[in-house]
């Protein structure tokens, strides 16, 4: 261990194994470097090995989402555009253009393995609004349990700056939370997560186990990225920050050779960013990490304790103040004398309510089954919005 218990050097190869055995569906993300060649086409052998994990992981039982990028950077190709910066406009065409290539590829490189793809292209609203997410949850259960590989990528050709999940590595964190997979592999052109960006120091050393997301280990990933990537390495830790947020362990991997999962698996490369894991409802995944929350209640030490024991219902002697105004049925922070989001519920009553009925005890603001909470040994602060 180094610098406290926030990483270490070695691979926490029992945690590796535990994980390896016990998960049921993989998320799988591939980013943009991974896939395309060196001409800027797509990689037809990059597309052939991970099919070949694909395959090896579903033999065994596991069903795979894959979250791929790739549209922009096969947009470019296909436009003859190369590297240089392009306009929102020309963004959106060229990822429309791409798509469709990319999906072909998927489809044609999986089906060697008597795979059926399904492209699933989102955007944020598709995860925001209660219903929409509810038919996604159920489109996705649907796919995998008719044995398809879907292949997930964000709605490009409609996403602006403002309206997007951020980047892959984000929207892969946040697709492992609606099918509630196991554990989520994210495939880059770097190894693992190093000391120091290894392409510009070349002593940075592989961290293999980060136990939990600090601010430390923010600092060591850098912005800096591959000329195809999007977000560099912070992105990725700020997808594992997110996933620990509601207990999913995440990995990061080079993507292009074969046999990386079972060699990340055995600890032979990449990096393991632990999370404890929790089994959450998808109403409790869209409570915690989808919702957009209309206030907030302050709750006093007493009730903080009762609903972080997870069983017990928030009642109203328990809150302190309220913030914002609210109706029942609405979504609301659930924040500690400290000011600390400790989670978020659906609530019973408005915001009125609650500030009139201040003294009645025994009545249910939110109730247990209608409560996600934030795993307290992240130090992340609250879940965070798309
Ligand atoms: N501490 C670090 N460890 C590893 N890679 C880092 C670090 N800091 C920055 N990076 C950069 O992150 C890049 C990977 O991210 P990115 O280019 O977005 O790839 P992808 O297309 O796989 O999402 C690496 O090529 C590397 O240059
Ligand atoms: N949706 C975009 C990918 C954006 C993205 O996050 O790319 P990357 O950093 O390579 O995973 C595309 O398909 O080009």
């Amino acid at each position: 261990m180094n610098e406290g218990t926030s990483l270490s050097f070695e691979p926490d190869l029992v945690r590796l194994s535990s994980i390896y055995g016990k998960m049921k569906t993989l998320v799988l993300k591939v980013g943009s470097a991974v896939l395309t060649s060196s001409d800027g086409g797509l990689s037809g052998r990059a597309l052939s090995i991970i099919s070949k994990e694909v395959a090896k992981q579903r033999s065994r039982g596991v069903s795979v989402v894959i979250v791929s990028s790739g549209a922009v950077a096969a947009g470019r190709n296909t436009l003859s555009l190369g590297r240089k910066p392009l306009s929102l406009a020309m963004k959106q065409a060229a990822a429309s253009v791409g798509q469709n290539r990319l999906m072909w590829s998927w489809e044609k490189a999986l089906s060697r393995h008597k795979i059926t793809a399904a492209q699933v292209l989102l955007s944020p609203y598709d995860v925001i609004e209660r219903d929409r997410f509810t038919h996604l949850d159920r489109t996705f259960e649907t796919l995998l349990s008719l044995g398809i590989v879907p292949v997930v990528n964000e709605n490009d050709s409609v996403a602006t700056e403002e309206i997007r999940f951020g980047d892959n590595d984000q929207l892969s964190a946040k697709v492992a939370a609606i099918v509630r997979a196991g554990f989520l592999l994210i495939l880059s052109d770097v190894s693992a997560l190093f000391t120091a960006d290894p392409r510009i120091d070349p002593l940075a050393r592989r961290v293999a186990y980060v136990p939990a997301v600090t601010s430390d280990i923010r600092k060591m990933a850098g912005i800096s990225r591959s000329g195809l990537g999007t977000g560099g390495m912070s992105s990725k830790v700020l997808a594992a920050s997110d996933g620990a947020s509601w207990g999913l362990p995440v990995g990061v991997v080079g993507g292009m050779k074969p046999g990386v999962i079972e060699r990340f698996f055995l600890g032979k490369e990449g990096t393991l960013f632990d999370a404890a894991s929790v089994s959450r409802s998808s109403k409790k995944v869209w409570i915690g990490y989808f919702s957009r929350p209309a206030g907030g209640l302050h709750l006093d030490q007493g009730a903080v304790n009762a609903v972080r024991s997870g069983k017990t219902s928030l009642l109203l002697p328990g809150i302190l103040r309220v913030d914002g105004v609210f109706s029942k049925g609405d979504v609301v922070r659930l924040i500690d004398r400290d000011g600390r989001v400790i989670g978020k519920g659906v609530t019973k009553i408005s915001s009125m309510d609650v500030i009139e009925n201040r003294h009645s005890s025994g009545v249910v603001v939110v109730h247990a089954n209608d409560m996600a909470l934030l795993d307290d040994s992240n130090d992340q602060k609250e879940f965070r919005p798309c």
